[in-house]
């Protein structure tokens, strides 16, 4: 490859970069006369009000195929954020760490499998983590499993994942089968030098956990934050690359040399450009994240207690709120990662207490950290919850170490331990698993299928929301020819309400933030 021939593969991992007749250029940002790494930032930094109106709880169609009851928070209102979706689609767009296309792939699954050592997998076998990376390339589209393979390593502390002989092994194995357009090795991350070496060994695609994950986001990906989050989450992959790529054209001392006079060589000039795309990346989901406290802000102002529904991917949080709020417009889907964007959707208690349920991404064994701290700002809504909700698949093998999973992920999200401790753990998809029986005290089996179970599971909701709000349940005797009980069923949750027709007055069983009751004291006084 010579210089040009780099130059233009390096470059064309940067968005907005062209060839002009004069060489090497930036282009312009589509929207505005700054360079291209411009995108996802721009000078709209003010919050934009009209979010709150998200929060109304209507149940009618949205916008933008916005399903019934739905409220993804993070999609604008108006026009004038129209600019910054098309910055953000740009931006998503262009930014692909490794081109896998939407067409058909024959993937080669390999195992390496650690038998000792620091690296070794407790708690699962390869074969299930085998059947995980399967349940992976076939979330995919057009994606099918060609063959896959199990390869003990006995070198897992060594750089070299393979020994000599197995690596000789698979290499013969790659090539001749046919059909394989891609070798999926089903380790966290794959070294810059370790990818490049396969790939010249194997003549395909080599492609880790972290990459085929992300693969399957960007195609799940609907709204501006998931977009900004995978974005932000592809930058380890892009820097990768471009080390590869550089240190592919070092031998002809290409990367050494310096750019027109600027004093900086190339690698530095690359890496420089994804620090500042990383950078705007940031600051683009720091807004976000502004908007969604003031979200926050204005649920709290609402009153309702809002339960955050989380578990390990596919075991059935999004079916779980469907059943329990009613609402039609959510689609379960039999794939891994379908949810990638915080929604919220309204139910009921048995006592008419209206609850918000936040339905969020699903985790998955082994995924590193960069990843999910890309997914923190999403993440940030549970810590405000009143209640977790725990979702476990009960029917599948590896419901016990899906389980070890989620707590140790919930950890490092460094949610707050009166949520870890109020916790609700929910067993679900008991009518595939005959005469189940939860072995865990606490634990509330459920279908949210059948929807065996669910009314229990709405008591055992109701009273931790009430404990956890520090809500109270209250007899109040109210008059009739007041406001009293109007205010009461606006601003409180009416349970019954016993009308004594001959005094004029009845007593009304409410449910009450303590706040609200202070503010119905003041308006209200005993005796008056
Ligand atoms: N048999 C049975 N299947 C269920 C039950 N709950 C969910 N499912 C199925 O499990 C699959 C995954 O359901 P989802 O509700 O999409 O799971 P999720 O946890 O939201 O998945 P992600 O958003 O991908 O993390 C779908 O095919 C559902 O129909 C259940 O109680 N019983
Ligand atoms: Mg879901």
């Amino acid at each position: 490859m010579n210089i040009h021939h780099l130059a233009k593969r390096v470059f064309s991992l940067l968005p907005g970069f062209h060839q002009t007749s004069r060489g090497l250029a930036a282009g312009t940002c589509s929207s505005c006369w700054k360079p291209p790494w411009c995108y996802g930032v721009t000078s709209q930094t003010s919050l934009n009000y009209n979010h709150t109106r998200r929060l109304t709880l209507s149940t009618s169609k949205g916008r933008r195929g916005e399903r019934s009851g739905e409220h993804t928070e993070d999609q604008d209102d108006g026009d004038g954020d129209s600019i910054e979706d098309a910055e953000v689609d740009e931006l998503f767009r262009q930014q692909v760490p490794k081109d896998l296309g939407d067409g058909e792939h024959g993937v080669f699954i390999v195992h390496p499998h650690v038998k000792w050592g620091g690296r070794k997998q407790y708690l699962t076998t390869a074969e299930l983590m085998v059947e995980e990376a399967v349940g992976l390339v076939k979330t995919l589209d057009n994606w099918r499993v060609v063959a896959q393979i199990i390869l003990s390593t006995k070198t897992p502390e060594k750089k070299k994942i393979f020994g000599k002989g197995n690596f000789q092994f698979l290499t013969e194995k790659i090539r001749q089968t046919p059909g394989i357009t891609a070798v999926f090795v089903n380790v966290d991350r794959l070294s810059p030098s370790s990818e490049r070496e396969f790939e010249e060994a194997w003549g395909v695609k080599v492609l880790d956990r972290y990459s085929v994950v992300l693969h399957i986001f960007r195609r799940n990906a609907r709204t501006r934050e998931a977009k900004l989050q995978i974005s932000l989450a592809e930058i380890p992959l892009l820097r990768s690359r471009l080390k590869n790529e550089i240190e592919n054209f070092d031998q002809q001392g290409g990367s050494n040399r310096y750019i027109g006079g600027s004093g900086e060589t190339q690698l530095e000039f690359q890496q420089r450009l994804l620090k500042e795309r990383e950078t705007k990346i940031r600051s683009s989901l720091e807004r976000l994240r502004r908007k969604r406290q003031l979200l926050r802000s204005h649920r709290k102002h609402k009153d309702f207690p809002v339960i955050s529904v989380m578990g390990y991917t596919n075991c059935g949080k999004t079916s779980l709120i469907k059943a329990l709020t009613g609402d039609r417009g959510l689609q379960p889907r039999d794939r891994l990662f379908a949810t990638l964007d915080v929604t919220v959707h309204a139910g009921q208690l048995p006592s008419h207490m209206t609850v918000l349920y936040v339905d969020t991404i699903g985790f998955l064994s082994q995924l590193p950290h960069q990843l999910i701290d890309s997914f923190s700002a999403t993440l940030e809504d549970v810590k405000h919850s009143d209640l977790i909700v725990h979702v476990r698949d009960v029917s599948h093998p590896e419901t016990v170490n899906q389980k070890v999973n989620v707590l140790s992920v919930l950890k490092s999200l460094q949610i707050p331990d009166r949520l870890l401790s109020s916790m609700i753990e929910v067993h679900n998809k008991i009518d595939l698993v005959p005469d189940y029986r939860a072995s865990e005290p606490g634990a509330v089996p459920v279908s949210a299928l059948t929807e065996q179970g669910l009314d229990r599971l709405h008591v055992v909701l109701e009273e931790e929301v009430v404990r956890s709000t520090g809500k109270l349940i209250l007899n109040l005797k109210v008059d009739l020819s007041s406001p009293q009980l109007s205010w009461l069923y606006r601003e409180a949750t009416v349970q019954n309400v016993n009308v004594d027709a001959d005094e004029g007055s009845a007593v009304v069983t409410v449910i009450i933030g303590t706040a609200a009751h202070g503010r119905y004291r003041k308006m209200f006084p005993p005796g008056r």
